[in-house]
């Protein structure tokens, strides 16, 4: 490994020799994956083959059976950012999306340009003041990424973001993920969708199959 590249995993989520198990069924075990600023990490697999279990364990939100992840010391606030496949699940139906995007904001006491935010995810300004059952499922999930615009997130979480989406809204929601780590977040990104993957991933870890590459 180069000089450079050793620095990069100083800033990274380092994880390895990950196992999953659930009772007595191990539904991983052996997985290396990095999260490095700047670049997207992929998880692939079929269906059940514990995609969003290896997602959670890398996040921290869960535990592993075995193995080991080391992260870079983290502010609780804007540390980690998650995009979750179905937006319905994560917004509250009594909040504004104006006040959904501006939360991470207001936990931080700091001010944000909502409507500058809502142009640069491409949600009408006018929608800002509905609530979450008045619009769509695409127009929800831009929702979910201004407010990872606003937390400004080290490290990013998505599972399947693109998946309930038309064509349309899903290009628009990569873009500006490819945004955020452009600007320096790492990222860990499972989809269905391998094609994506493999165009968007420097690394890229096949469950239910084996490790499949770095680039
Ligand atoms: N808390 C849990 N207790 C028991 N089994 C679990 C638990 N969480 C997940 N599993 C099982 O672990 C396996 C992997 O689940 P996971 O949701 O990680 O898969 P996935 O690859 O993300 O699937 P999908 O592509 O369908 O979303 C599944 O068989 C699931 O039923």
């Amino acid at each position: 490994m180069s000089a450079p590249e050793k620095a990069a995993l100083t800033e990274a989520i380092v994880a390895s020799g990950l196992e999953a198990r659930f009772g007595a069924r191990t539904i991983f075990s052996g997985i290396d994956v990095n999260v490095v600023p700047g670049r997207i990490s992929g998880v692939v697999g079929p269906s059940g083959s514990g995609k969003t279990t290896l997602l959670r364990i890398v996040a921290g939100l869960a535990k592993p059976t075995a193995g080991q992840v080391d992260r870079p010391a983290l502010q609780p606030a804007g540390g980690i950012g998650m995009l979750a496949q179905n937006p319905r699940q994560v917004c509250n139906p009594r909040w504004t999306l104006r006040r959904l995007v501006a939360e991470p904001a207001t936990i931080g006491r700091r001010s944000c340009d909502v409507e500058s935010i809502a142009e640069r995810v491409g949600l009408e300004v006018s929608l800002l003041d509905r609530f979450p059952g008045q619009v769509s499922d695409g127009q929800l999930q831009r929702v979910c990424l201004g407010r990872l615009l606003v937390q400004a997130p080290r490290f990013v979480f998505c599972d399947e973001p693109t998946s309930m989406l038309d064509p349309v809204s899903a290009r628009a929601v990569v873009a500006i993920l490819q945004c955020l780590v452009d600007d320096g977040a790492g990222m860990m990104l499972v989809s269905h969708n391998r094609r994506l993957v493999e165009r968007r991933c420097a690394e890229i870890v096949e469950l239910g199959g084996s490790r499949v590459s770095g680039r």
